[in-house]
């Protein structure tokens, strides 16, 4: 560890000695603490971290605006146009990747729910299904039921390694989450969590925020951290010691997300890809996704923060959005991308501006609340490293099966709690439904098949079924010509009963 000296002259060095004006008060214990996290920063790169973020929030980065273009159509696999008999295909090939234990998947939980207005990490949210499951066991549950299906399919035991970058704020909470519900049933050696990096926010002057008179502001660097946290938790050795050579990547937000969804692997593989990623039609201009379109030919996403709203609004001839392939933040990168990543391109990833409200403490020492914006924030994505892709591909998935993100608190327009549970429950009636079953309300009327759901709509039937019995809709001849009273909730145990009926 650095001595004091030794970072106070690095300090004076990046123009930051402000950062020990409060050490006289502190305490021993407090000055080790202190001295830790200043030993941490990467004390070298601080000057240029500091004059660089205040450059960028004076002058930020041209809008791209002027050099982009939509990718045309036929360049974007699809779902819906696609034949049965491709899709049959992709699914094969990738649950024949999966039981081979060749994928694994990756989720980002680093952020704060700063929107949804929570302390906790978002995974642990529950947004009150029947069965009062978490976003973290809901996702637990698809792992071991997508390597259940896997093996079965090919008569071998295979594992989906699950990697979980978390960030100083949720890594603690979230270790412990999972040690308090026994690793929801998975196997705890496959599931690997680390930590992204920490970087100080700074002020519009370039100096770093104090958050207390012995404490950094600190943020996370963004979920494009993740390429730097690979390499400093040597994540990718981790992928290669198990044969891991497909990643998906996926954030923690989306309750419909498909973990290591075969079709999307198995697309991604048959097509040679070493990136891609997976899009939905873009429900109204100002939706809350980034775009993937192409900047000066190259296919890469531009981010919601950072399009025009004339741009994102403009309208092909038939009425349709021009820009509409939505990024759901599902990627899809082999470990040889990976690794190029890391040795190669991880340092030319874009930096992004984000303006917010910093609390500090002021150079009398008073803690401040700011009411207007006074700190940057330095953010990579993990998206920016598609123009440094070979053959990235793009896939368009339907909304109402795999996208319905969880933002806002509910009260909110859009991507709440309420529509997050609608979402997931109307799912699960059109499954049902498609199985063969009659659904009725408590009062024996039967049920409507509802497509989607949004913050407005009446809530569908409660019908749930657990992931453990079924990943996206198939096993459920069990209920054909079935009439099911709801709340209906089909565990692994009512199954067995049904079945046995
Ligand atoms: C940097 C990044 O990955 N941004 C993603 C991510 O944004 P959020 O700000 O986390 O909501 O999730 C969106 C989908 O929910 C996606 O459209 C967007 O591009």
């Amino acid at each position: 560890m650095f001595s004091l000296d030794q970072v106070r002259q690095s300090l004076e060095s990046a123009g930051q000695s402000h950062i020990l004006q409060f050490w006289p008060e502190l305490c021993e214990e407090e000055r080790d603490a202190f001295l830790q996290e200043l030993a941490q920063l990467d004390l070298r790169g601080l000057k240029q971290h500091c004059e660089g973020a205040a450059r960028a929030a004076v002058s930020p980065a041209a809008s791209l605006d002027q050099d982009i273009d939509p990718v045309p159509p036929e360049f974007i696999g699809s779902v819906r146009k696609s034949e049965q008999s491709c899709l049959s295909l992709w699914e094969d090939e990738g649950l024949l990747q999966i039981s081979r234990s060749r994928v694994g998947v990756l989720l980002l939980a680093g952020g704060q729910g700063t929107r949804l207005g929570v302390q906790y990490p978002k995974g642990m949210y529950n947004v009150g299904l029947p069965s009062g499951k978490t976003l973290y066991q809901i996702q637990a549950e698809r792992i071991h039921k997508i390597q259940e299906l896997a093996g079965v399919k090919h008569g071998s035991k295979c594992t989906v390694p699950w990697y979980i970058m978390t960030s100083e704020f949720t890594l603690a909470p979230t270790e412990t989450f999972f040690k308090e519900n026994n690793y929801f049933g998975l196997e705890p050696s496959n599931i690997v969590m680390f930590e992204q990096r920490m970087i100080p926010a700074v002020t519009f002057d370039g100096k770093v925020i104090l958050q207390g008179k012995g404490k950094l502001a600190m943020a996370p660097d963004g979920n494009g951290g993740l390429y730097q946290a690979l390499v400093d938790n040597k994540v990718l050795e981790d992928m290669e010691k198990r044969g891991v050579e497909y990643l998906h990547v996926y954030c923690v937000d989306n309750i419909l997300v498909k973990m290591a969804d075969p079709v999307f692997i198995g697309f991604c593989v048959s097509k040679g890809s070493d990136c891609g990623a997976k899009v939905v039609a873009k429900a109204y201009p100002t939706e809350p996704v980034g775009v993937v379109c192409r900047v000066r030919g190259v296919t890469q996403v531009v981010e919601y923060s950072e399009i025009q709203p004339e741009t994102a609004k403009l309208q092909g001839p038939g009425g349709e959005l021009v820009y509409s392939a939505g990024n759901i933040c599902n990627h899809f990168f082999t470990r040889a991308f990976l690794n190029d990543v890391a040795e190669k391109f991880e340092g030319k990833l874009k930096q992004h501006v984000a303006i917010k409200k910093v609390p500090f403490v002021d150079s009398q020492g008073n803690q401040v609340k700011p009411t207007k914006p006074n700190g940057i924030k330095m953010e990579k994505f993990v998206f920016d490293v598609f123009p440094f892709s070979r053959n990235f591909v793009a896939f368009e998935v339907d909304r109402e099966d795999e996208f319905s993100p969880l933002k806002n608190a509910d009260g909110a327009a859009t991507d709440t709690p309420t529509v997050a549970r609608n979402s997931l429950l109307a799912q699960h009636c059109r499954w049902v439904m498609a199985a063969g079953a009659k659904l009725l309300d408590q009062h024996g009327h039967p049920l409507p098949p509802r497509a989607s759901a949004s913050a407005g709509d009446s809530p569908p039937a409660q019908c749930e079924i657990s992931p453990l019995v079924s990943y996206f809709g198939e096993g459920l001849e069990l209920l054909r010509g079935k009439t099911l009273t709801t709340p209906f909730i089909l565990d692994e145990k009512r199954a067995k009963e049904l079945q046995a009926q």
